[in-house]
């Protein structure tokens, strides 16, 4: 099946087809979801297409203090927008029964699997230009049966993209990307090869240069203390991180490093680079997350449209009491508009660090 290209789909004159999903049951992102979808600004920016349980929907509602007014469809073939109404796809996934809030279990975990299942099959069925979704929770997922390593590898699977996909952290305007993402630490070491390397650069690179940097500056890891101090802590960065970059820096690209993990981002944060690639999850979140964690957002690189969440996730701990922020999620929903509607998107990530 031919998929919809995120440059191209949507137009000025039509608003972009956004599937939005509430997130885990459980969590805080029906909340978040809710008050979102009740900023009039968002249902006038897109068509919005929530696909949902309306039990789940309900919950948020109620935790929110805000009541959507949603035109009602019962199938993917039913679907039609109102103009400034967002369309609810009503799904019975929790068998009539309430979230139970603050902890992972399996039925919370069914609803966001199928969720993200039905929007990948709307966007396959080319009624959804871009996905939004809520915070999931990965291990609500995996009782609700996901086998992947986690939701952006069952969604590459779903639009069967082959090659390198990655997960993006956007936090003002400074991107990251990752060699690895939700691996065990302990497995990190042996997955850092020249091939990963080079994907999580050009990768980044390249939709960089769609968001129109023209020539990206890429800031490249090492993986040990101090990049591994001349070979002295690990040789990683001499038999493997170096090369890479030297053979990225041969093809054109302004790939750099690699540079002692811990320092990286006082750089990156002045604005030396538009990138950082790590080697791992948290040598990335850590920082990203430490300068802006309330704002940050995570965009899911390689797939055919543009699929957007908040960098913060599930938060049990506070699911349910009303105080979720949401602006990383309206960050996110913005990125995800702009790119499906195929408008600059750096203007707007400069415009967050301002
Ligand atoms: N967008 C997504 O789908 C994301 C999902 N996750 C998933 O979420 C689950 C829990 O992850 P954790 O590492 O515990 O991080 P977390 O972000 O859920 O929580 C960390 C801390 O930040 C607070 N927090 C998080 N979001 C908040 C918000 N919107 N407003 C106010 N406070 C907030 C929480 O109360 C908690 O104290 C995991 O399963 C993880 O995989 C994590 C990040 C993003
Ligand atoms: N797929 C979204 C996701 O996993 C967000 O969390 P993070 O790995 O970017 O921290």
């Amino acid at each position: 099946m031919s998929l919809p290209s995120p440059k191209t789909s949507g137009t000025s004159s039509a608003k972009p087809r956004i599937a939005v999903l509430l997130g885990d049951p459980s969590g805080i992102g029906p909340e978040m979801a809710v008050k979102l979808l009740a900023r009039q600004r968002n249902l006038d920016a897109a068509r919005v297409l929530l696909i949902a349980d309306p039990v789940v929907l309900a919950s948020g509602e109620r935790i929110a203090g805000e009541k959507l007014n949603p035109l009602r469809v019962d199938s993917l073939d039913a679907v039609r927008f109102d103009d400034g109404r967002p369309t609810l796809l009503a799904m019975d996934w929790m068998e009539g029964r309430e979230p139970v809030l603050g902890e992972s279990n399996e039925r919370s975990g069914l609803a966001s699997f199928e969720a993200l299942e039905l929007a990948t099959l709307a966007v396959r069925r080319e009624q959804a230009e871009g996905i939004l979704f809520a915070p999931l929770n990965k291990h609500s997922l995996r009782l609700g049966g996901l086998v992947h390593e986690d939701e952006l590898r069952y969604m590459q699977e779903r639009f069967a993209v082959e090659g390198f996909v990655c997960e993006f952290n956007l936090t003002g305007s400074l991107w990251t990307s990752r060699v690895t993402s939700h691996i065990p630490l302990k497995d990190v070491a042996s997955h850092i090869t020249m091939q990963g390397v080079s994907d999580a650069v050009k990768i980044i690179a390249s939709a960089l240069r769609r968001a129109g940097v023209a020539h990206p500056r890429i800031a490249v890891t090492g993986l040990n203390p101090h990049a591994g101090d001349g070979g002295s802590i690990g040789m990683e960065e001499i038999e493997i991180i170096a090369p890479a970059i030297e053979q990225l820096r041969a093809e054109g690209l302004d790939a750099r490093g690699p540079f002692s993990p811990d320092t990286v981002f006082i750089g990156a944060r002045r604005g030396d680079v538009d990138a950082v690639v790590s080697m791992y999850h948290d040598q990335g979140q850590i920082a990203m997350k430490l300068m802006g964690f309330e704002q940050g957002v995570t965009l899911h690189g390689g797939l055919p449209v543009p699929v957007a969440t908040s960098a913060s996730g599930s938060a049990f701990d506070i699911a349910g009491k009303g105080i979720a922020k949401i602006e990383g999620l309206q960050q996110a929903f913005d990125l995800c508009v702009r790119m499906a509607s195929g408008a600059p998107v750096r203007e707007q990530a400069q415009a967050v660090a301002a």
